[in-house]
């Protein structure tokens, strides 16, 4: 048995991934509405139209119902993570929780599990991330993810538990290195459709997210990542698939931009709050992320994409 809380994109299709190797799964959504109308349909027409919700997969309302020590992965948006936390703290505690947001938290600088061990500190929090459209996972399409976690032993638990027929897991102890990846592959696909959208072309764009994987490094193992997680599923397998594909939120996000063209406000972008956040702990820590600083400029409207590239392209020359 393993529990989903959040019925988003994403929440629905690991809970739709994880029925299919047979188990019970518990599917949490905060709105009742939303719960009845996903038992009567089969489905998640709000969020994941067109996938059918197996029979093993039940839909809950109340998270108090999952029963005790059973691992509860967490699938609400990384601006709203602390909020189901706050709300949810007694039925949370006690029992291994993932983290399946990507993101760095606005008001506090702290990634994912930062959270939950802040608020929840019986917790062993680990991470999923990695390559991964919702839609992909929910049909069943292959992929391959990193679950970050510092107790080892937790970790192996959580490995063995969350590989499904579609979804071969990788593990590791960086949590930093990982949730890293996660949040600031999210502000270089914000910066690559934009560059797309403005019709800056591919070359500008493989320029953009080598240039941005190196940004992603520099904080990262500033903050005491390892190399090899960056250069993996999390960090560049993730940054490769986000930057390059029209399923990305955030890269049409940037493609509306460099278009000039307004985006429907309802659709989950994280790069947006997040490269803000990464912004801020940048220039605390002193470190250098021009992408990062102009994707913030334009989200601000301070900066056209236009007088971004010529920002970046007439940097002082220096070494790769
Ligand atoms: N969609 C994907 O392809 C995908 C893939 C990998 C990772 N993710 C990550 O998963 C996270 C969720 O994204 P998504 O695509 O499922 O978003 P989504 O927009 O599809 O859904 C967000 C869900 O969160 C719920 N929610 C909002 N505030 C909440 C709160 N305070 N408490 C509980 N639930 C709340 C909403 O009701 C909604 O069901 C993001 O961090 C995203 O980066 C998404
Ligand atoms: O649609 P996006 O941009 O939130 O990206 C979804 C996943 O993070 C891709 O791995």
């Amino acid at each position: 048995m393993i529990a989903v809380a959040g019925s988003g994109a994403f929440g629905t299709a690991l809970a739709i991934s994880l029925a299919a190797t047979g188990q019970g799964v518990q599917l949490w959504a905060r709105d009742p509405a939303h719960a009845d109308e996903m038992r009567q349909a089969r489905e998640n027409t709000r969020r994941l139209p067109g996938v059918e919700l197996p029979d093993n997969l039940q839909i809950i309302t109340e998270l108090e119902t999952i029963a005790a020590e059973m691992p509860v992965l967490l699938a609400a948006p990384m601006q709203r993570l602390r909020d189901m936390l706050v709300l949810h703290k007694l039925a949370l505690g006690g029992r291994p929780l993932v983290a399946c947001c990507k993101g760095v938290e606005l008001s506090t600088g702290l990634g994912p599990t930062g959270i939950i061990e802040e608020l929840i500190p019986s917790a062993k929090p680990a991470i999923l991330t990695g390559p991964s459209f919702a839609t992909d996972i929910a049909h069943g399409l292959p992929t391959a993810l990193t679950l970050a976690c510092r107790d080892r032993d937790a970790g192996r638990a959580l490995q063995q538990a969350l590989t499904t027929p579609n979804l071969r897991i990788y593990r590791t102890t960086d949590t930093v290195g990982a949730e890293l990846g996660g949040a600031v592959k999210n502000v270089i696909a914000i910066a690559s459709g934009a560059v797309m959208g403005a019709g800056l072309g591919e070359s500008a764009r493989a320029a953009l997210m080598t240039r941005g994987f190196a940004e992603m490094q520099r904080m990262a193992l500033e903050l005491g990542a390892r190399p090899d997680t960056l250069a993996g599923l999390s960090g560049f397998g993730d940054l490769a698939l986000t930057c390059t594909s029209e399923q990305s939120r955030n890269y049409r996000y940037g493609q509306s931009l460099g278009r000039g063209e307004s985006f429907d406000a309802d659709i989950t972008v994280e790069g947006a709050a997040t490269s803000r956040a990464v912004l801020d702990q940048a220039r605390e820590m002193k470190i250098d992320m021009p992408i990062t600083e102009a994707v913030v400029a334009m989200l601000d409207g301070t900066l056209q994409l236009r007088q971004a590239m010529e920002m970046l392209l007439s940097r002082p020359l220096k070494e790769e």
